[in-house]
């Protein structure tokens, strides 16, 4: 069993995630954590913050001389902004006068639509949007990029490759049928501004967002995460909650404003018919059994087929509006303007590195699940074992 947590807020000293039940032997170090780190910074559209801020790697346990030892492991990601936030967060009690004269304390009491901000003070009692922002913010996303790395270099280690991408910001979308990226092509979308495959549709991104900037706008979008090498087998149709797709919605519907999710042609996949709707089975060339297609994602009956894997994630606009929508100050209960000091325009392209490895974590645990193991090279000898048993007529040559 894999399980995994995350503490810390957006303005404190650190994130700090645990992983447990990874196996030991997986090879990874503080400089592969600091580069995925360093890949959910990028893209365009992304807010002053990402420039001075930095994430401060510390691995605090189960990690030992580059391999994973079995235990939990635990994982630090710094705020390099905490010297300014020591006095606003601190964990122990501050003089309230002192508190009352910084003005990075200022109480926030015009809620944003869109943010957790006016249901959270409801909720948790809060009179300020302060307590409820520091925790809802997705600066959480970090430390979960930080636990995917793991759970990403155990899969490679089995030979399971995962690429994300942008397929869509406001309307601008890659056209149907283009091809889709392969682990080669990661370096390339790293490059790209808005981690888009498409040339020309990145070009016309990059004018989406700069208009929406210039308009006090925010923009959503729609990420893609794939999956090469995964088995066939992973999740199970037994149960719903052992359902490989309804395991990989949840895990990407919580990351922060993803409001849909879509395993394969999704959506598009209800307006065809049967006949245009499947992937058929057939034998190729070299007597190979293969699907023809990858309509479904690779995904039938809640398990992996053995396919290349595609899950879609659909983010919604920043909720904070530099054109500030309509709320109202609870401090006076009059009509005002939400409260904006900074924010993205769009982060789809960082959305994107947080969806793949929010999958890396559920297909990670889906594995472990599968194939168990307390050693990777365990893990490893099981799935090959179980793939020498599937029977010739069953399509064993696939793998
Ligand atoms: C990578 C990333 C960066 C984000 N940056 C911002 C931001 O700068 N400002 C903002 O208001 N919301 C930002 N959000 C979205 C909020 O966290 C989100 O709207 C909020 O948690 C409420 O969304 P929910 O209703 O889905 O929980 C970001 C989300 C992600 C995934
Ligand atoms: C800090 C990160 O993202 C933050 C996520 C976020 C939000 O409301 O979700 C709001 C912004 O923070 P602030 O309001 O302090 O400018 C983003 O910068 C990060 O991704 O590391």
């Amino acid at each position: 069993m894999l399980r995994w947590l995350t503490a810390g807020e957006s303005h404190g000293p650190a994130g700090v995630g645990i992983l447990e039940g990874m196996p030991a032997g997986v090879e990874v170090t503080s400089s592969d954590i600091q580069a995925a780190l360093a890949r959910r910074r990028l893209g365009y559209g992304r807010g002053a913050r990402m420039k001075f801020e930095q994430d401060e790697v510390r691995i605090l346990g189960g990690i030992r001389h580059g391999l994973t030892q079995g235990g939990p492991i635990a994982i630090e990601v710094g705020n390099t902004e905490w010297p300014k936030w020591e006095r606003v967060m601190s964990p122990d009690p501050v003089d309230p006068e002192e508190l009352a004269s910084l003005a990075r304390n200022a109480p926030l009491t015009r809620p944003r639509p869109g943010h957790a901000d006016f249901t959270g003070m409801q909720k948790y009692g809060f009179d300020e949007a302060r307590p409820v922002l520091e925790r809802a913010s997705a600066r959480e996303t970090a430390t979960r990029v930080a636990l995917g790395t793991v759970a990403a270099r155990f899969l490679a280690a089995l030979g399971v490759q995962l690429v994300s991408h942008t397929v869509s910001i406001a309307s601008v979308s890659v056209p149907a049928g283009a091809r889709l990226p392969g682990p080669g092509d990661v370096l390339a979308l790293d490059q790209d501004p808005l981690r888009c495959f498409d040339r020309a549709t990145s070009d016309a991104m990059v004018a989406e967002v700069d208009a929406a900037h210039k308009d006090g706008e925010t923009l959503g979008g729609v990420v893609e995460v794939i999956a090469y090498g995964l088995p066939p087998g992973l999740g199970s149709y037994v149960h719903w909650d052992r359902r490989l797709d309804s395991r990989l919605a949840a895990a990407l519907m919580g990351i922060q404003a993803i409001k849909g999710v879509e395993v394969g042609d999704g959506f598009l996949t209800a307006s065809r018919r049967g006949t245009a709707a499947h992937d058929e089975i057939l034998r190729n060339g070299s007597g190979r059994i293969v699907r023809d297609t990858n309509r479904a994602g690779g995904i039938e009956g809640g398990m992996s087929i053995g396919d290349t894997l595609r899950v879609r994630a659909a983010m919604k606009p920043i909720a904070t509006v530099p054109r500030a929508l309509r709320t109202i100050d609870v401090s006076t209960g009059e009509a005002a303007t939400a409260h904006h000091q900074r924010s993205d325009v769009v982060a789809v392209p960082a959305a994107g590195v947080v969806a793949e490895a929010m999958t890396a974590l559920v297909l990670a645990e889906a594995v472990t699940e599968k194939f168990g193991g307390d050693s990777v090279a365990e893990t490893a000898r099981n799935l090959r074992s179980y793939l020498d048993a599937i029977p010739e007529s069953l399509g064993s040559a696939a793998h």
